[in-house]
């Protein structure tokens, strides 16, 4: 279990973690989302002990990660896939990983084999993809059989094999009743891959909740209606509280309200309608209305 309370983070005038709090559980997969620059890596960095928070406190099974004798038996962590020696082969990188935290060639081994790298065990890493490098990132992780794992943007780079592939490997580490953490700044992402979510932006928390209940709550209905008497609708709907836009193919979009109240109101002003068909908001929809006060740089310029 991790567990943050308060958790702050300075850099000069810059506040990138807010007084955040959230527990991340074990046996579940946790989805750590937020918009570029809300404050995920340096959160994920504080838990592992490489930052020091300027205020409140993070543990993992109830210490400081700092504290914990085992290092990678304890914690595994994937941070940034370019992090390596590109000299290196592979093999080397992880059998010196493996001699640092007293763990047998073997297992160095049944890593290469599981991330399915165990072709490309002997070549160097200078030369490998981004979604090789990220494999080659979880077997650092995976290498000290963990309970806790965390993964920094662990699906970057992965072909949709290797993205179903990951998907897959985190449920059954959350299956073994691991704590496994994952960070992406999209919702989309997510959808597939977490049970809990965990929603910062500007460094605060917006939400900790499950994917299902975050579904129920922020799904909201759209409405998009085709008329041939354009000059009406409109304002008909705009008086009855909905906001309407146009669509570039003289469509509307109505949000605020149902689609069969919209068909009643067009029947009650005699207006024709040749479409009128709800739609849910996708989840990366929602997402990013409740995270648009919090990005950092929106298109048109950095508020
Ligand atoms: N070492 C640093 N020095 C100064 N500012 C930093 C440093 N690290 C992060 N920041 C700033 O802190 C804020 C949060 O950054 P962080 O990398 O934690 O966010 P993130 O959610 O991981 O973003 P991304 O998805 O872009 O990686 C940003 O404004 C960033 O510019």
């Amino acid at each position: 279990m991790i567990e943050a309370t308060e958790l702050t983070k300075r850099y000069g005038r810059t506040t990138a973690v807010d007084r955040l709090s959230f527990t991340v559980r074990p046996g579940v997969v946790t989805g750590f989302l937020g918009p570029n620059g809300a404050g995920k890596t340096s959160t994920l960095r504080m838990v592992l002990g490489l930052n020091r928070p300027c205020g409140g406190t993070v543990t993992v099974d109830g210490q400081p990660f700092g504290d914990h004798p085992r290092g990678l038996r304890h914690v595994g962590a994937l941070l940034d896939a370019h992090d390596v020696h590109g000299g290196r082969t592979a093999r080397a990188h992880l059998t010196a990983l493996a001699a640092g935290n007293g763990l047998s060639r073997r297992r160095v081994a049944e890593v290469l084999a599981e991330v399915g790298l165990a072709d490309a065990a002997g070549r160097r890493i200078g030369g490998f993809s981004l979604g090789m490098k990220q494999r080659l990132g979880i077997a650092a992780a995976l290498l000290g059989d963990p309970p806790v794992l965390l993964f920094d943007e662990p699906l970057n780079g992965l072909d949709p094999e290797g993205v179903r592939w990951v998907r897959n490997l985190f449920r059954h580490l959350a299956d073994d009743g691991r704590t496994v953490l994952v960070s992406s700044h999209l919702m989309g992402e997510m959808e597939q891959t977490a049970e809990e979510l965990i929603v910062i932006g500007r460094g605060r928390l917006i939400a900790a909740e499950s994917l299902r209940q975050f579904a129920a709550r922020s799904t909201r209905q759209r409405v998009r209606v085709r008329t041939p008497d354009p000059d009406i609708l409109p304002t008909l709907l705009a008086d009855a509280g909905a906001r309407v836009r146009r669509e570039l193919d003289g469509a509307y979009t109505v949000s605020g309200l149902p689609a069969d109240r919209i068909g009643e109101l067009a029947f009650e002003h005699g207006v024709r309608l040749h479409e009128l068909s709800p739609h849910a908001a996708s989840l990366e929809e929602s997402f990013m209305q409740l995270t648009a006060e919090s990005v950092e740089y929106a298109a048109g310029g950095a508020r």
